[in-house]
């Protein structure tokens, strides 16, 4: 690790400041500042292509898991830059954990889904792991519905119960910072209305920033929101005020469905 460099503004988690990413020579993100606030829940919102996913992929540095893409500038979170070279990356992607719009359990057991990541971290005994398979369903609210087959195959579930279960994957190594990317996207209405009061029952004790195509539900769910266009961050406040009193008028427009 690096030393620490930079102060953080009080009460962020993270903070974005002067961000660039490419992919080869295109530039999908432009000067991007932003802090993302503990135990929040901040929205990512635009139009198709704006960069919300490519935004959301430089807070655990997934994109690097691809060749020619970079991203430059600072994201500091714990008083340092994530982007240097210096970081663990495995354990950034452990505190900065992920969850994307298609449900991906893997192919294996409901409780070898969550036992699985568990072990990359932490040496626990066989008790311990199940108290913690228990703990993280409970968060996920899933444990009711799979407590009696927990050795089933966990993609044998409904798709509303395989991205719970992917929420509890990510819970279960004990994360500050969850980062959901369209999760209720190829789920019907009853599941997207679960994982939307599971989202509001998570931020007592994680820090979230979700991506969404649906303005409804970033207005539901978040209390922060920033709108994004074409790669730049166009405005960022407290979601009431986005939603009610946009300050510039490229916000209003979007929101208001004059454009997008
Ligand atoms: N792998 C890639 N290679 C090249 N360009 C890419 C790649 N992935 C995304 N882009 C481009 O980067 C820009 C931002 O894409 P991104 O997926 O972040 O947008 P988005 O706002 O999440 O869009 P959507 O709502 O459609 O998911 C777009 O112009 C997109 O075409």
């Amino acid at each position: 690790m690096n030393a620490p460099s930079e102060p953080m503004t009080p009460n962020a988690t993270l903070q974005i400041s002067g961000l660039n990413f490419y992919y080869g020579s295109f530039q999908g993100l432009k000067d991007v500042s932003l802090d993302i606030f503990n135990r929040k829940v901040t929205a990512f919102i635009g139009p198709s292509g704006c960069g919300k996913s490519t935004l959301l992929r430089t807070l655990n540095r997934m994109y690097e898991l691809y060749p020619g893409q970079k991203a430059e500038g600072k994201i500091f979170y714990r008083n340092r830059n994530i982007l240097d070279p210096g970081q663990d990356v495995n354990m950034l992607r452990a505190k900065v954990g992920m969850v994307f719009q298609k449900p991906t359990p893997f192919p294996m057991s409901v409780y070898e889904n969550i036992a699985f990541g568990v072990r990359l971290y932490e040496n626990l005994s066989k008790g311990e792991m199940d108290e913690r398979v228990e703990w993280a369903l409970k968060k996920a609210a899933l444990w009711g519905e799979v407590k009696d087959t927990l050795n089933k195959s966990g993609q044998s579930r409904a798709g509303g119960q395989q991205q719970r279960l992917c929420i509890a994957r990510g819970v279960a190594v004990k994360p500050d910072v969850l980062l959901l990317d369209e999760p209720t996207s190829a789920l019907d209405p009853i599941s997207t209305v679960k994982i939307e009061e599971l989202i509001h029952e998570l931020k007592q004790d994680y820090t979230i920033a979700i991506v969404t195509h649906n303005m409804q539900q970033a207005a539901r769910c978040s209390d922060y929101t920033a709108y994004m266009y074409l790669g730049e961050l166009v405005e960022f406040g407290e979601t009431d005020q986005i939603f009610m009193q946009p300050a510039k008028k490229a916000t209003q427009d979007y929101i208001t469905g004059r454009f997008g």
